[in-house]
């Protein structure tokens, strides 16, 4: 028998999973995502299942990564309604192999790294889309990934302002307490969005949260829920106004409602615009609409699994 595969938990993951480290490696796995086989990443679309019963899914989501020599999958669960406070509504475990023989190195907790490397990607694509003069960020939701996305943006920008809305009062109010900074709670999300710069939707809205007629001309917005593709985050207004960039534009056009509903067109990936073959505007308003991508989880596990390795030799 060779030997058993390492186990890394939720805590250890979030110890090695710094911002500060994780931003580089993902913006040459966005690079390599979207330099076609030369970028020697192999990422089929990922296999979605429905579990009707309980309005959940179950997705699996493989890659390779030819330059990082990594391969994964990440197998998520997502759940529409809540069954418990404790059971959050996304969980996730991303499987490591050793690429050369298929072996088996590592089961590794991929929630944390759902939520860190969304948020990580959202904060790339704000560098190169934000108008230069964003003074007021603001988030719609307040789970999990409006937690990681706070955290990586208060810790890359310098806003004057955060608001957050939620639906529950309540949530929005724990999420304003518990954070580092000030943040300030918005009854509507109207009153959050007006005159934001920078907003964030990370909900598990099916229909629109954020209208287009509600944004500042020239704000960027990354949204990130509306992964199936009847789910809605943002309204048709602002879908066709808006230039639009995606991470994948294979698998956004067919997993967003954002999307696949508004027929709007997309203008780029972000791993294009850091290669530099398409434009980042900074003058319109733009959104980065992200669907969540496996080459995302590989990087994120190597270095989750190389941090581990050096230490526990
Ligand atoms: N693009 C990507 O790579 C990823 C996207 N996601 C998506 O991001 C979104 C947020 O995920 P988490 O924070 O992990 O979930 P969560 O369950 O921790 O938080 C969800 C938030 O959405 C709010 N919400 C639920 N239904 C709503 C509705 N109908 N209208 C308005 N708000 C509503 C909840 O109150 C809560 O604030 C989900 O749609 C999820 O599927 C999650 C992981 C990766
Ligand atoms: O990329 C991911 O991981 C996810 N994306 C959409 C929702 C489920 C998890």
């Amino acid at each position: 028998m060779g030997e058993q595969p390492a186990f890394i938990g939720a805590k250890v993951v979030d110890k090695y999973l710094d911002f500060a480290t994780l931003i580089p490696l993902l913006e040459k796995a966005l690079i390599h995502f979207s330099s076609g086989s030369e970028g020697g990443v192999v990422q089929p679309i990922r296999t979605i299942v429905p579990v009707a019963k309980y309005s959940g899914f179950l997705g699996v989501m493989p890659a390779y990564s030819k330059w990082d020599d990594a391969l994964t999958t990440k197998v998520v669960t997502f759940y529409e309604k809540k069954t418990s406070s404790e059971i959050p509504s996304h969980q996730a475990t991303v499987l490591l192999f050793e690429p050369s023989n298929g072996t088996l190195k590592a089961v590794i907790d991929g929630r944390v790294i759902t939520d860190k490397r969304t948020a990580a990607v959202s904060a790339i694509a704000t560098k190169l889309l934000k108008p230069s003069h964003a003074e007021i960020l603001c988030i719609l939701g307040s789970g999990a990934q409006a937690q990681s996305h706070y955290q990586v943006f208060t810790q890359q920008f310098s806003f004057k302002e955060v608001r957050v809305w939620s639906r529950t009062r309540e949530k929005a109010e724990r999420f304003a307490r518990t954070a580092e900074g000030e943040v300030h709670v918005c009854s509507t999300p109207q009153e959050a969005v007006s005159g934001a710069d920078v907003i964030i939707t990370v909900t598990m809205a099916t229909e629109p949260v954020l209208f287009g007629d509600w944004v500042k001309p020239g704000a960027h917005i990354n949204a990130i829920g509306a992964c199936r593709p009847d789910w809605r985050e943002l309204d048709d207004v602002l879908m066709e106004s808006c230039v639009l960039y995606v991470d994948s534009k294979e698998a956004a056009a067919k997993e967003s409602g954002d999307i696949v509903i508004s027929k709007a067109s997309i203008f780029a990936e972000i791993g294009e615009v850091l290669k530099g073959t398409k434009p980042a505007v900074t003058d319109k308003t733009t959104v980065f609409k992200s669907v969540g991508m496996a080459v995302e989880d590989t990087v994120s596990a190597k270095l989750v699994y190389d941090s581990w390795l050096a230490e526990n030799k």
